[in-house]
């Protein structure tokens, strides 16, 4: 049967890269979608923003929101501290078991926490189910249209203290303009938007950092 394209960046990844070492992950998987076939990664360019936004933070818990193959997941994790915490949510079950063993391969699978169901279902749940106080970090890169609906549960959750940082992937391609409205008009927010390019490729694109203001 026909591979899919999850199961041949997983294959990229177990040819290329060395267990145990995120970063030749990373490098694995961007050079697979650079010149092989292209995949909704975060990728390099804008990688290279998400890395100076999680190095700066030092977050001891962090929210993605958007697994998908594992790239940012093994990104982020790779720069936080000892007992810092990730916890990923992927909503489609067969990124979800590609995402654990690029996870796995990277040899994170302590830091990472994955779990396999919808935003909306799981951030009710952060602080009972995962002991979660408060997020230091949310990194939003899953369905666009849900990236607003989101903000407002974990606000409404009371995971955002002062301080906390929201980082969205794709806020121009392919978009989440009631997202970036929002946290630009909000006077809870300082917003800030890093100016990039849609991964592997020429299209404008960008992640908008906001922080909470309480
Ligand atoms: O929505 C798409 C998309 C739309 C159409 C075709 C392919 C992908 C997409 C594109 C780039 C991203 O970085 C990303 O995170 C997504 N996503 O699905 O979350
Ligand atoms: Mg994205």
């Amino acid at each position: 049967t026909q591979s899919t394209r999850p199961q041949r960046l997983l294959g990229a990844v177990q040819k290329n890269a060395t267990r145990g070492d995120p970063r030749s992950v990373v490098k694995a998987i961007d050079e697979f979608c650079r010149h092989k076939e292209w995949a909704m990664n975060v990728g390099d360019e804008k990688g290279c923003i998400l890395d100076s936004v999680v190095s700066e933070l030092n977050p001891a818990t962090v929210l993605e929101l958007g697994t998908y193959c594992g790239y940012s997941t093994v990104r982020i994790a790779s720069l936080l501290p000892p007992h810092a915490k990730l916890i990923t949510l992927e909503f489609n079950p067969d990124y979800a078991k590609i995402a654990c063993q690029v996870i796995a391969w990277a040899g994170l699978e302590d830091k990472i926490q994955l779990v396999e169901g919808s935003s909306a279902e799981w951030i009710p749940k952060m602080k009972e189910h995962f002991g979660v106080k408060m997020l230091d970090l949310v990194f939003m890169d899953h369905w666009k249209d849900d990236y607003l609906p989101d903000t407002k549960l974990l606000e409404d959750c009371g995971l955002l203290r002062k301080g906390s940082v929201l980082l969205a992937d794709n806020v121009i391609c392919p978009g989440s303009p009631d997202y970036l409205k929002y946290v630009r008009r909000s006077p809870r927010y300082k917003s800030q938007y890093f100016r990039s390019h849609l991964e592997y490729t020429k299209a404008e694109d960008g992640l908008e950092k906001s922080v909470f203001l309480g």
